[in-house]
């Protein structure tokens, strides 16, 4: 259903407006962009009810919302607030850092993130009916997307060659159900939609994304932090549906003002979120 679109996270209605109006296929209603939950620190938890009740009442494209990994009962006051999705994020602070949420309770469909082809499929087994990478969120630095990307793609073109007598062993090894692995390896992809997250900042990020195989992008500070946050949430959108067009994404590209200041992740204190379950 999102396919080859975008997604943004917004922090109230005049921005779920600029996202609306820019083209996105569905916003993330959250307090705090990424970005400002890393600089505020602390416990990042659900956004207030109320918020995601306004955003939700101002627009007409589906609105996502986020509960902390493992918080089962942030996702049953999401669930009761008739959000279209639900983000089990690593952008919060988790609440369980063993279990992830039993998805297959909800109705509403969750998004989990990813590093690798094992997490990944972790979380379909869950319940998960979407996966996006999970990246560095709050960055604007996209190395950490790519890595994941990178590494997600070519294990699933590397399931492509493997007799299928080898994947009881893969499967072990990368710590998956062996009948996701099986479905993988014969879709030639995952068996749900898979989109890119977490460091996209600017309309060639987004089109990188594209270009490595994703089926489309999420955005966050990358577009809120920015000078011009309407023209470069417009120009992103643009990015994913001509992602193979330089001509297209040259002239996107063009004025947008300043980009986000991003995070070096080799910085010795820098938090990696990514990291924060598995
Ligand atoms: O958690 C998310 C996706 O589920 C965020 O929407 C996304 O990762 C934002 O990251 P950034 O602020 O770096 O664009």
């Amino acid at each position: 259903m999102l396919k080859g679109g975008v997604i943004m996270d917004v922090t109230n209605v005049e921005e779920a407006r600029i996202a609306e109006e820019a083209g996105a296929v569905a916003v993330m209603a959250l307090e705090r962009v990424p970005a400002d939950i890393r600089k505020d620190g602390g416990v990042a938890r659900m956004s207030d009810p109320e918020m995601i009740k306004a955003i939700k009442a101002a627009i007409t494209i589906p609105v996502m919302a986020k509960a902390r990994i493992g918080h089962f009962v942030e996702a049953q006051i999401l669930e009761a607030l008739n959000v279209d999705y639900i983000d089990e994020s690593e952008v919060l602070t988790p609440a369980d850092e063993i279990h992830h949420i039993n998805k297959h309770n909800y109705k509403v469909p969750f998004v989990c993130g990813c590093r690798d082809l094992g997490e990944a499929l972790r979380r379909i087994a869950e319940g998960a009916a979407m996966i996006r990478t999970k990246g560095e969120a709050g960055t604007g630095n996209v190395v950490e997307a790519v890595r994941h990307t990178r590494a997600v793609m070519g294990a699933i073109r590397a399931l492509q060659t493997m007799d299928d007598d080898e994947l009881y062993v893969y499967a072990k090894e990368i710590r998956a159900p062996v009948e996701l692995v099986r479905q993988t390896k014969h879709l030639g992809r995952l068996p749900v939609v898979n989109f890119a997250a977490g460091g996209v900042a600017t309309p060639a990020d987004a089109a990188l994304m594209m270009q490595l195989g994703m089926d489309g992008v999420f955005v966050g500070s990358g577009v809120f932090k920015s000078g011009d946050p309407a023209k470069r949430a417009r120009a992103i959108v643009q990015a994913v549906t001509h992602y193979n067009n330089p001509k297209v994404l040259a002239e996107v590209s063009s004025c947008l003002g300043e980009a986000m200041v991003g995070i070096d992740v080799r910085d010795k204190n820098f938090t990696s979120y990514a990291q924060r379950s598995e």
